[in-house]
């Protein structure tokens, strides 16, 4: 029988509507606001202190989190761009990796996009002097991922790539945004390539959002949605990061709904 996201296709379910936290949920027949009211929005300090607990409680490091966040993402960019879909003739996307965690994210989830049959090419132009960072840095030129030295203009951007992917802030991004992402940041707001965001839309504000900032097409939160996730309106927004032990679930009530199976990412 065909279902509805195969009569649609995933990113235009009739039952949609704008205001995504209310939207119905096309793939579990049930509203998402019921998924949306259970689940926990964090605060920017909550966020923080989930992330250090799991390093320092329950044993994680750093790069084992980021690799399963970066192949949340990237599988989560696959289903709601699959390759097919792709408008330009080559499955071409820009990742931007911030100087933090969520960029390291970034170059994980540019590996995993090689793998999966894109073309990333990535610009990194604030690189921690830090054995994670060159490690990370070193297998995506393994992997023949090319590396800009400056940011595309806006129209260069539309001619050459599908999606850009932005991995530049997380949870720890406060103030006003400094050079040289204040710069790339207002190319992106130029361009109509549709701009994913890892965890938050890099420039917002982690609780309060931006009304002038980026409006990214989708949005992959990661452990759990930030409270700046309820002023997103684009049109895919994932959970990624399935990694929460249920100790950490149940201390900060997080609400995470059931991903499906073995999948890594959930569609909020
Ligand atoms: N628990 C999880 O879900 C995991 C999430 N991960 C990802 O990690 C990020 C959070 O990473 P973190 O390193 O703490 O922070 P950010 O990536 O957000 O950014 C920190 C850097 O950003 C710079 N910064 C901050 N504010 C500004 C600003 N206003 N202008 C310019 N630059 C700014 C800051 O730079 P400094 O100059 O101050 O050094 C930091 O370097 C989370 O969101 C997830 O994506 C983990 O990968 C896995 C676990
Ligand atoms: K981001």
């Amino acid at each position: 029988m065909l279902s509805v996201r195969t009569l649609f296709g995933i990113g235009t379910c009739p039952l949609a509507t704008a205001a995504n936290i209310h939207k119905t949920d096309c793939f579990n027949s049930r509203p998402a606001s019921t998924m949306a009211q259970t689940i926990k929005y964090l605060g920017q300090e909550e966020a923080q202190h989930i992330d250090e607990e799991l390093f320092s409680e329950y044993g994680f490091s750093v790069d084992q989190l980021m690799e399963l966040a970066g192949l949340s993402c990237a599988t989560a960019i696959t289903r709601a761009y699959p390759i097919t879909s792709l408008v330009k003739g080559r499955p071409s996307l820009l990742v931007i990796c911030g100087p933090g965690n969520n960029g390291g994210d970034g170059l994980v989830c540019a590996r995993h996009l090689k793998l999966f049959g894109y073309e990333p090419t990535i610009l990194y132009p604030k690189r921690p002097n830090k054995p994670l960072f060159q490690g990370l840095t070193t297998q995506c030129q393994k992997m023949e991922i090319p590396f800009l030295t400056e940011m595309p203009e806006a129209e260069v951007i539309e001619e050459a790539y599908n999606l850009v992917i932005d991995a530049i802030f997380g949870f720890s991004f406060k103030g006003a945004v400094r050079e040289p992402f204040d710069s790339i940041l207002d190319v992106l707001k130029k361009t109509t390539v549709p701009i994913a965001s890892v965890d938050i839309p890099s420039g917002w504000d982690v609780e309060q959002g931006s009304a002038d900032g980026l409006q990214p097409d989708m949005l992959i939160s990661l452990t759990a949605p930030k409270k700046s996730a309820l002023l997103f309106r684009g049109r895919y927004h994932f959970l990624g990061g399935r990694f929460v032990p249920p100790g950490l679930e149940r201390k900060y009530q997080l609400n995470l709904p059931q991903y499906p199976g073995t999948d890594c990412v959930l569609q909020l």
